[in-house]
């Protein structure tokens, strides 16, 4: 694009240092210094000693308003302007070229990958795309920020006024959808800064460039939010998005997915509040936390008369309490410019728009309102089914195969395959019941051939990754249902002989006690006898 190739042959070598610090000693020492104190300093939460905030009836009227920036790492396997390798757990600066670590003389160079990520994502979000898009340079001092600016785009940002529909689930079980939407303002792109990583018993600070770079769509969005636990839901509707593109893989445990919100207070009709930025949230439940913590914290500051500050702070998840970090810097102090070495450029050379948005797979709203009108399943069935990985795959094989009700079906896949796969910490691909032998298994379970709970036995057995089909364990294991209605009588009648005291109570009233009978007939057919037949002979033998 903007630089040349020649730029680019100059740029792509690897530094392949373990853990240097490329800055002259006493540089590196002042900004460390500096870095230390401030960190020591954000990490002792200040707030413990200071008691719950509780609402108060005064501050009722007050609402909360929330407007979230996302930080979304592309999937790409090179930066945004370079060509090194990007990788979570490299060794500490293993991956940096001579540009990312701002030596003299290097050029940018536009990585058409994370472009087509950018586009793709906002074609996904209904936003606008930039035929002309620009970079500027937004300027900052930190030790991992070795240029002393990060490329950005604050003009003229690749995708601009955008819709986020998300959804939550309330009510009785969960079982009640609420959808809501909120606006994307614009999604731009920008390099990511390292890492440092500070050594507090040293008193030293060690700067990892690998990360410096690394190509961020950062999605700003309208203050359309009310609460934490819409935030959460909206980031969560908005993870799996872009996990259905594969834009960004969005583990947010591994930084790719980090969260800033911006909180503030007022009276509905009235203007805005001043808005706090609570930085760098890397899990939706602490994002939930912290934005409902701040809320009710600046009701109380409005609510006493005293005004919220504009500042930037950070979520303590021991205490659940957000604490100050440093104040705001205004506008003007990021001294923002346009980048020289990437001229103004055209999108559409870079990639064929159009192209892109056929690229789009079906997505996850499209998904769950398919699964219920298809398949005629719950609402919250179908959220299970879609936030799982590979999951709503597995179901629709296994609706595909079987002849049981897709109704059933859900069932043995959520509480059976999903109940044991969390259990064992496992994903669905590796799961040792596939849809088919799941569905020859409720195809027994269907042509009455083994009794429900006998179909639970098989389960187990194919569980343990036998090979065999449930059709053959059935048959080696002797667990098809017993048919012989002799057999079955003669079983009920020994438990009834065996139990006076048991009948007794039944004939007194207890109709529980039925359920043992029951539980005994079953134990001696190991569960191979039809449970309907089996309540009416015992109802009628102790009648
Ligand atoms: N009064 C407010 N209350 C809550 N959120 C707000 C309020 N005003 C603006 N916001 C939100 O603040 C965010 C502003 O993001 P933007 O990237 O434009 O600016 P910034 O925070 O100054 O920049 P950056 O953090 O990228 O340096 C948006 O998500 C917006 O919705
Ligand atoms: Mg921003
Ligand atoms: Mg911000």
């Amino acid at each position: 694009m903007a630089a040349s190739s020649a730029g680019m042959c100059t740029v792509v070598c690897n530094l392949n240092r373990q853990f240097a610090v490329h800055f002259p000693r006493t540089i590196t020492q002042n900004i460390c210094n500096n870095i230390c104190s401030r960190s020591l300093w954000t990490s002792v939460p200040r707030y413990h000693s200071q008691p719950q905030i509780k609402k108060k009836s005064a501050v009722r009227e007050l609402v909360g308003v929330v407007g979230l920036e996302i930080h979304a790492q592309i999937n790409s396997s090179t930066k945004l302007f370079s060509g090194s390798q990007v990788g979570f757990s490299a060794p500490p600066n293993s991956q940096v070229s001579f540009f990312d670590a701002s030596l003299p003389g290097t050029l940018p160079v536009l990585n058409r990958r994370c472009v087509e990520a950018a586009v793709m994502t906002g074609l996904a979000l209904d936003c606008t795309i930039n035929r002309k898009s620009l970079f500027d340079r937004k300027h900052y001092f930190y030790a991992d920020l070795p240029a002393g600016y990060q490329i950005t785009q604050q003009r003229v940002p690749i995708a601009e006024g955008g819709t986020l529909q998300y959804s939550h689930l309330i009510g009785h079980k969960q079982g009640q959808v609420v959808t809501k939407s909120v606006r994307i303002k614009q999604i731009q792109l920008e390099q990511d800064s390292g890492k440092s990583l500070h050594d507090e018993n040293r008193s030293q600070t060690f700067i990892d460039l690998n990360r410096a770079g690394v190509g961020l769509m950062e999605l700003v969005m309208e203050p359309d939010m009310q609460c934490g636990e819409e935030a959460a839901a909206a980031v969560r509707e908005l993870q799996l998005i872009l996990q259905t593109l594969g834009t960004c893989q969005g583990n947010m445990a591994e930084g790719q997915l980090r969260v800033d919100a911006n909180v503030s207070v007022h009276r509905p009709g009235e203007p805005l509040g001043v808005r706090t930025e609570v930085k760098n949230i890397n899990s939706a439940r602490f994002l939930a936390r912290a934005i409902d913590y701040e809320i009710e914290r600046q009701m109380e500051v409005v609510g006493s008369g005293g005004t919220v500050l504009n500042e930037t702070r950070a979520f303590d998840f021991k205490s659940g309490q957000t604490i100050p970090m440093r104040d705001k810097e205004g506008l003007q102090d990021y001294r923002f410019m346009p980048e020289p070495n990437l001229p103004p450029w055209w999108c559409t050379t870079v990639v064929l728009i159009d192209a892109v948005r056929e690229r789009i797979p079906e997505l996850p709203r499209a998904t769950r309102a398919r699964l219920v009108h298809a398949f005629g399943l719950r609402p919250e069935h179908s959220f299970t089914l879609v936030n799982e990985d590979g999951l709503t795959e597995y179901f629709e094989s296994l609706a595909n195969m079987t002849r049981a009700e897709p109704k059933k079906a859900i069932g043995w896949v959520i509480k059976d395959v999903l109940g044991l796969l969390n259990q064992q910490g496992r994903n669905v691909s590796q799961s040792p019941v596939s849809p088919r032998a799941l569905a020859q298994l409720l195809d027994l379970l269907e042509d009455g051939r083994v009794s429900s709970s006998a179909a639970k036995t098989v389960f187990q057995e194919l569980w343990k990754g036998s090979g065999r089909s449930p059709a053959q364990i059935v048959e080696e294991q002797d667990l098809g249902l017993v048919d012989d209605s002799t057999e079955i009588q003669r079983i009920c009648q020994s438990v009834i002989d065996s139990h006076p005291e048991e009948v007794r109570a039944i004939r007194a009233g207890n109709r529980k006690v039925l359920n043992k009978l029951m539980g005994l007939v079953q134990k001696q057919t190991k569960g191979r006898a039809d449970p309907v037949k089996v309540r009416a002979m015992l109802e009628e033998g102790t009648s």
